[in-house]
């Protein structure tokens, strides 16, 4: 039998009121990194916040909306919502900042997370920086107590500091106990921090190129002209408008993007708004046009922008 650890991987979500420390945390186990790949199927609706490569893991951070006291039956669906997340994940990271004692956001918080039964929770006593080692170990204390008040186990209680860098690893260990023995679901792909928008063009820009790279290998750019939420939808029927521009070099190259009547350009924006929904936890509507860059060729500045 092989002594080697099996690899697993899958979903976590980090919890806490407003200014809790989460995305600080989520940046610190990524180090400034997210993973956009096309080709592999995403495995999650919700948005990708971060992939934590291990070398026996992969963590796959995702975002949940936050959780608001229901006063309507608008909220009570949204929190309905949020608690579906908490049950897909395979485990919760609840972030208890030291610095400030427990409050009600936090046990409303707790105590919700609570009727989450099956999935593990890990209490994640943040901005440890912060504070003595006194407060620290009072502050765990409280963490235990509300634990018990509420009916949750804690399957362990870290303090982390994400600025500092203190027990972030150990924080990652933790979280990768609980997944499942499984394949990586994303590649070590490209690795950026880039703003949305440029890895919403990445993502077309991918998807154009499924099964014709050897065909066009470095001619295709892709700009994101335009990205909103369209305005007056619902609140928990968001939409987003994406408007792109998909650039060839040569006129001769439009037959291979576009296909018979359309139809690749279809099959290539369906996928690429599949992806990016996934990325970014909303439905979009993609506009995709196709266009030449030839314009482009003599602006060193406009090329570089389009990655030519
Ligand atoms: N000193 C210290 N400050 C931290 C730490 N983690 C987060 N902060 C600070 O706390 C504030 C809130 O951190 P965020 O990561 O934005 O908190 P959040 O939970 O994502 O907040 P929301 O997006 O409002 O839910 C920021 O000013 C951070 O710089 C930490 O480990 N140490």
């Amino acid at each position: 039998m092989s002594s080697t650890p099996e690899f697993r991987s899958g979903f976590a979500c980090f919890v806490g009121r407003p200014n809790a420390g989460k995305s600080t945390l989520t940046n610190a186990l990524v180090g400034r990194k997210i993973v956009i790949t096309s080709s592999k199927p995403q495995t999650t609706r919700h948005a990708v916040r971060g992939i934590v490569h291990k070398d026996d893991a992969q963590l796959i951070l995702v975002d949940t909306p936050g959780l608001h006291k229901p006063r309507t039956l608008l909220g009570e669906r949204l929190n309905d919502i949020v608690k579906t997340t908490w049950a897909e994940v395979d485990v919760i990271g609840i972030c208890l900042p030291a610095s400030d004692k427990i409050g009600p956001g936090d046990r409303f918080l707790v105590s919700e997370a609570a009727k989450v039964a099956r999935t593990p929770k890990v209490a994640l006593a943040t901005k440890a920086d912060l504070v003595s080692p006194e407060r620290m170990a009072e502050h765990l204390l409280e963490i235990g107590r509300l634990g018990e008040a509420v009916g949750i186990e804690w399957a362990s209680v870290i303090p982390v500091s994400a600025t500092s860098g203190f027990q972030v690893d150990l924080v990652s260990d933790e979280l990768a106990k609980f997944l499942p023995v499984g394949m990586p679901l994303y590649p070590d792909g490209e690795i950026t921090d880039e703003p949305e928008e440029t890895l919403v063009a990445e993502l077309i820009r991918e998807a154009a190129l499924e099964g014709v790279r050897d065909e066009l290998p470095h001619s295709i750019a892709v700009l994101v002209e335009e990205m909103n939420l369209r305005e007056g939808r619902p609140e928990d029927k968001p939409l987003l408008d994406v408007y792109a521009s998909l650039y060839l070099e040569r006129d001769s190259q439009k037959g291979i993007i576009i296909g018979h009547k359309g139809s690749r350009l279809a099959d290539v924006g369906a996928r690429a708004r599949t992806q990016i929904e996934a990325l970014l936890g909303t439905p979009v509507y993609l506009d995709l046009h196709v266009k030449i860059a030839k314009n482009w060729q003599t602006d060193a500045k406009g090329l570089r922008k389009l990655g030519f």
